[in-house]
């Protein structure tokens, strides 16, 4: 793609990923992967996942100045031309793009959104919006300045009274990028030392001794040794799972809620010799763990199954240790998944809770007497973590709560996390 075509087509992409996200409620992983594939240049797929992420972060201001600006909502194969100005009022109010450029480059979207008769309004809007400089003006509820849906910001509020505008602009921040050392194909030392001769900058942290955190994104496969599996992605919050764990030679470990694999490959990079079984019911998801495993010489046994029904894939004997890492909410990882505010409605918490507590009782029973469980999620609503967790204990006679930990969004630069040391009498 040529730079003219590609300014464009990123406008062009740009708006349609919103548009699935928020029109038909798709997660934008997929989406962003399958669209950055279309661009050859690192800096247009930086660009792309740049504007859409910050897009989603400002949403209701974004529609605010939309609804003053558009007089019709437009409906129908048009809708997709409201998401177009959402990202040609986010590139004039929030991004380094020249104006100029802002404007000319998203008004000319409209032609690929096959809808060319709409470019004399685009352009109107955003010139309109140029001139008013209304991007002054913010929306009236305190939710929808913090950029948040209100149940989410309700929620946080209530919990976490003293920390809620933390977490808000914690979770509205470009999260860091922390990769983990794999020990059994190289070590800190000599991994930190081919980052400086590829001079890319980077910091430790104390309290992680297998991580790296990089100061600026880099392209993943270009950054040394990915071939030769000497690191993965992982933020500094999953990588403490490994420290809970603490597996032990030759033990046999369940990591439940497995993919993409993240905590299966560290508890093997930390205990080569355990006997470990990945276990997910997403198929897809588990070719990821298989992939991952074999880029950094790990062995597990990967299965596919649901994770409730043990009668169902259970072969009776003990497992020493297991680490659940249940189905959540995600609301402590918004910073790298902006959309999930948008995605999660306040409904799917109830059945996340019953799916956690069913999961929680059903996988006790394949725990040996005096093993070790850890109960984690990537959320911070309590009733997914603390209140799930000591409902289970106060519900279950052989178990009892070790040790807890709640981290919220930013703490240490790690995204939000809950973990929970469980044991069996
Ligand atoms: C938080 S993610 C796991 C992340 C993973 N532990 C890692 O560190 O890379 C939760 C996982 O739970 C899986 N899951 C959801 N319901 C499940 C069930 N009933 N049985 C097994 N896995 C399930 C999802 O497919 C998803 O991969």
């Amino acid at each position: 793609m040529n730079k003219n075509n590609s300014a464009v087509a990123l406008r062009v992409d740009c708006a349609t990923i919103l548009f699935e996200i928020l029109e038909n409620g798709r997660s934008s992983r997929a989406l962003l992967a399958e669209k950055q594939a279309r661009y050859t240049q690192a800096r247009d797929k930086a660009w792309l996942q740049e504007i859409t992420f910050g897009c989603l972060r400002h949403v209701p201001t974004l529609q605010f100045w939309l609804r003053q600006l558009l007089q019709k909502p437009l409906k129908g194969n048009k809708k997709v031309i409201e998401h177009l100005l959402m990202v040609g009022l986010y590139q004039l109010a929030y991004s380094r793009v020249s104006p100029h450029a802002a404007i000319a480059e998203t008004v000319n979207g409209c032609q690929k959104l096959q809808a060319g008769s709409l470019k004399g309004l685009v352009n109107a809007i955003l010139r309109e919006f140029q001139r008013a400089q209304m991007q002054r003006e913010l929306p009236p509820s305190a939710a929808a300045q913090a950029g948040f849906p209100k149940w989410i910001f309700q929620a946080v509020n209530e919990y976490y009274p003293e920390q809620a505008e933390h977490i808000f602009a914690q979770s509205n921040a470009k999260a860091p990028l922390w990769l983990r050392v794999n020990r059994t194909q190289t070590d800190l030392a000599k991994f930190c030392r081919a980052l400086e001769q590829a001079s890319l900058p980077f910091s430790l942290s104390d309290m992680h001794p297998d991580a790296v955190i990089l100061e600026r994104y880099t392209d993943i496969p270009s950054i040394p040794g990915y071939d030769d599996g000497w690191f993965a992605v992982q933020d500094g919050a999953a990588q403490l799972a490994a420290d809970f764990m603490q597996p032990k030679k030759g033990e046999r470990i369940l990591d439940c809620c497995a993919a993409p694999g993240g905590k299966t490959c560290h508890l093997l990079e930390r205990q080569p010799t355990i006997k470990c079984t990945a276990l997910d019911n997403d198929k897809e998801r588990l070719a990821r763990v298989e992939q991952n495993l074999q880029r950094l010489k790990l062995n597990a046994q990967v299965l596919c199954a649901d994770a409730s029904k043990p009668d169902t894939w259970w072969d009776g004997q003990f497992f020493d240790r297991i680490l659940l890492d249940a189905p959540c909410s995600a609301t402590g990882v918004i910073r790298r998944h902006p959309d999930i505010r948008w995605l999660r409605k306040r409904t799917d918490i109830d059945e996340l809770v019953a799916l956690q507590a069913t999961i929680l009782n059903q996988l006790w029973s394949t725990l040996k007497p005096g093993g070790v469980m850890v109960y984690a999620t990537c959320s911070i609503l309590p009733m997914e973590n603390h209140r799930q967790v000591t409902a289970f204990v106060s519900n279950t006679n052989d178990a009892a709560l070790e040790v807890e930990r709640q981290i919220l969004p930013g703490e240490q630069q790690m995204d939000g996390f809950y973990y929970a040391i469980l044991l069996k009498s």
